[in-house]
């Protein structure tokens, strides 16, 4: 079998799993794009346009929509997954029946599931029990993908083939796939950040400046690998495009959603008002609150998941919270060379040589 022969199936119909299915059209895969709502399966296949999530952008008219999972998944070696965390388990069941062990599995979403703490490629396995699973996932704005900018991404799984599969699908002259092993890692990587892209909206709606950006995406790096690390993730993907990639892009850009909820929210909308306003789904607003749940059963310290909760969701003002942070206590810039701990030792050493 060639790679031409090779049937892209995408389950999801919002912007994202939009764009994919265009990219592997463009490479002269037959893809088929698996929808629940009708008249935007009539779109997609009579228009060749996502009205409701990519307005402005083509589609390759070799996508095919429908609503029958069957029809969509027959033939597919390559399944893509775009659909939210909230449903992507539900999703996965009702496909089940036509999933078939020798098709590879790859999730693009980029979320937790409250139910277990489970990423997206671990349903896929848990529901499945398949081989070739892997995680597509590094700063992918869609429309910047829909526009063709030149833009690049990971796909990360422990079997060789799901990577060389998904970098000859979906690489072209403007889409790089890099390959990485560390799938746990690159998953997190790009559910974490969407946590940090909230505060990043808020801070510029509040008028903070570069400097302030700056620091708390370093910051927010730096508290993405203790997690990473706490979770047995390998801290260097973090250096990554999923990881340091995507946290450049979402919390600098407005057109991510995670972004402009924060934004909303600085500018003094409630988090549900932010929310309905968006009308597209911003990950992180669950994310957070998972994560810091995890990091306080678990002891890992999180100062900056820990405040942004207390702000969506215990009312606290973000630029109280924002004082308080800074005033937090006295810390290791990257503590793979000093570590925190050594920090507080240095503390408590000279506290006693004054006496106090
Ligand atoms: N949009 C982006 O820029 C982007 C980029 C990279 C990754 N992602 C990730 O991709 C995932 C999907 O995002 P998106 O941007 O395509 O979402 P979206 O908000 O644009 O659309 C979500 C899609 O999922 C569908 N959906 C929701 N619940 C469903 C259910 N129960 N059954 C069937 N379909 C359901 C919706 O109808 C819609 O078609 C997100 O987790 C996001 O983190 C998004
Ligand atoms: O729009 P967001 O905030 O979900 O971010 C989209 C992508 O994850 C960016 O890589």
């Amino acid at each position: 079998m060639t790679d031409m022969d090779t049937r892209v199936a995408v389950l999801g119909g919002g912007s994202f799993g939009t764009a994919l299915a265009s990219i592997a059209a463009d490479n002269g895969f037959h893809v088929r794009q698996w929808l629940r709502d009708g008249a935007l399966v009539e779109s997609i296949n009579r228009d060749h346009r996502n009205p409701r999530y990519l307005p402005d952008y083509a589609i390759n008219p070799r996508v095919k929509a429908s609503t029958e999972l069957e029809w969509v998944l027959e033939d597919a070696i390559l399944v893509l997954v775009a659909i939210p965390s909230k449903a992507f388990a539900e999703v996965v069941r009702q496909a089940r029946p036509w999933l078939k062990p020798e098709q590879i599995l790859v999730s693009t979403t980029k979320g937790i599931q409250e139910d277990g703490f489970k990423l997206m490629s671990q349903i896929l396995e848990d529901e499945t029990g398949f081989a070739h699973v892997g995680v597509l996932s590094g700063p992918n704005l869609a429309s910047e993908v829909a526009q063709k900018q030149l833009t690049a991404t990971v796909i990360a799984s422990h079997d060789a083939e799901t990577r060389s599969r998904v970098q000859a699908a979906l690489g072209c002259d403007y889409f790089r796939v890099y390959a990485s092993n560390d799938r746990y890692g690159v998953e997190l990587g790009g559910a974490l950040k969407n946590i940090y892209a909230i505060a990043a909206g808020m801070a510029a709606a509040l008028g903070m400046g570069e400097n302030t950006r700056s620091m708390l995406m370093t910051r927010a790096l730096a508290e993405m690998s203790r997690f990473a690390v706490s979770q047995g993730a390998n801290p260097m993907t973090f250096l990554g495009l999923a990881g340091v990639g995507d946290l450049i892009v979402t919390c600098s850009s407005e057109l991510s959603r995670n972004y402009r909820v924060g934004f909303a929210m600085g500018k003094g909308q409630s988090l549900d008002e932010a929310v309905a306003s968006l009308g597209q789904v911003a990950e992180g607003v669950n994310t957070v609150k998972l994560v810091r749940d995890k990091a306080d059963a678990e002891g890992v310290y999180m100062p900056l998941a820990e405040g942004l909760y207390q702000v969506l969701f215990r009312g606290v003002p973000a630029r109280d919270m924002a004082k308080l942070l800074m005033r937090g206590e006295q810390s290791s810039d990257v503590e793979f060379v000093l570590p925190r701990e050594d920090v507080k030792q240095d503390r408590r050493q000279t506290e006693a040589k004054n006496g106090g």
